[in-house]
């Protein structure tokens, strides 16, 4: 039975070159995506191309409206590209598959199932019996800090909650990316610090594979092996850097006192601004 809480082999650190034979977890190639058709057409993603190595944590930023929930939902297979190809995991994208966990700004919980039974709701759809179900969702809940709220309905808790039990969901499904849309944009700062620590710990225990998006550039800077702006319009990727800052730090407020977190957070601002 596989554990939420085994211990993945390292991620190569940051700006170690990888060898020919580093596996890809995630390769766009030359993706267009539009919306729409006739006069409502509208091309969101131009020429994309992009590769993420299995246990790397990158991190999206980009101006509202500039493609990042799309090239998202390009990962997750809800979206089709135009032309051009999305590989993940080295097989063909374009369909959702349990081995990418998707996690929301809202999470979309099942408002009818308490949150130990969203935490089982991917195994059971995988056929896994009662037992192992029961095993592993208790180990996600305890890992996000929800061991006592199992029993509780969605309408139940609170947003910071909410997210952690979205987050139980997809870490007991055990994926081998995960996907983050914005997770804690809708969180007071003091609950965003703290679900920002708890991912950061997940990844290191496990080293999985996240693409995650935001516009915090403090979160950036805190939680991605790299860093991704996208601009213009259609998006392509603008900056695709090596965080400098990863590691060594354990919440954003202490990477604020970094003696380089200022100039990174400057250099990310202007990114930013370039559309
Ligand atoms: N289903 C859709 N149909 C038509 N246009 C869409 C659809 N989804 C997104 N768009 C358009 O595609 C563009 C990119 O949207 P997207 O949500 O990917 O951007 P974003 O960078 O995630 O934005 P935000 O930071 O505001 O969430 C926007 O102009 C948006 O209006």
């Amino acid at each position: 039975m596989s554990s939420v809480l085994d211990i993945a082999p390292l991620a190569p650190a940051v700006g170690e070159v990888r060898g020919p034979r580093a596996a890809a977890a995630v390769s766009v190639r030359n993706v267009d995506l539009t919306y729409g058709r006739g006069d409502k057409r509208k091309k969101v993603l131009a020429d994309l191309s992009l590769d993420i190595a299995d246990g790397e944590f990158v991190v999206v930023l980009g101006a509202s409206g500039s493609g990042k929930t799309s090239l998202l939902r390009l990962l997750a297979g809800y979206e089709c590209a135009e032309t051009g190809s999305v590989e993940m995991l080295g097989a063909a994208g374009g369909k959702p598959r349990p081995e990418v966990g998707v996690v929301f700004q809202h999470a979309n919980l099942f408002p009818w199932l308490t949150v130990r039974r969203n935490a089982e709701f991917g195994l059971r759809m995988r056929g896994a019996g009662k037992r192992e179900r029961e095993e592993i969702a208790a180990e996600a809940l305890a890992q996000v800090g929800l061991s006592d709220a199992g029993h509780q309905l969605p309408y139940q808790l609170s947003g910071g909650m909410k997210q952690r039990a979205a987050i139980a969901r997809t870490l007991a499904a055990d994926p081998k990316i995960v996907l983050m849309d914005e997770p804690f944009g809708a969180l007071d700062a003091i609950t965003r610090e703290h679900l920002q620590t708890l991912v950061k710990s997940l990844w290191l225990q496990k080293r999985r594979t996240f693409f995650f998006i935001t516009h915090d550039v403090d979160e950036a800077l805190y939680l991605g092996t790299r860093i991704i702006v996208l601009n213009g319009a259609p998006a392509r990727i603008g900056t695709d850097k090596p965080n400098p800052l990863s590691g060594g730090t354990d919440s954003v407020s202490k990477l604020r006192q970094h003696p380089d977190y200022a100039t990174e957070r400057e250099y990310w601002l202007r990114r930013l601004d370039r559309h």
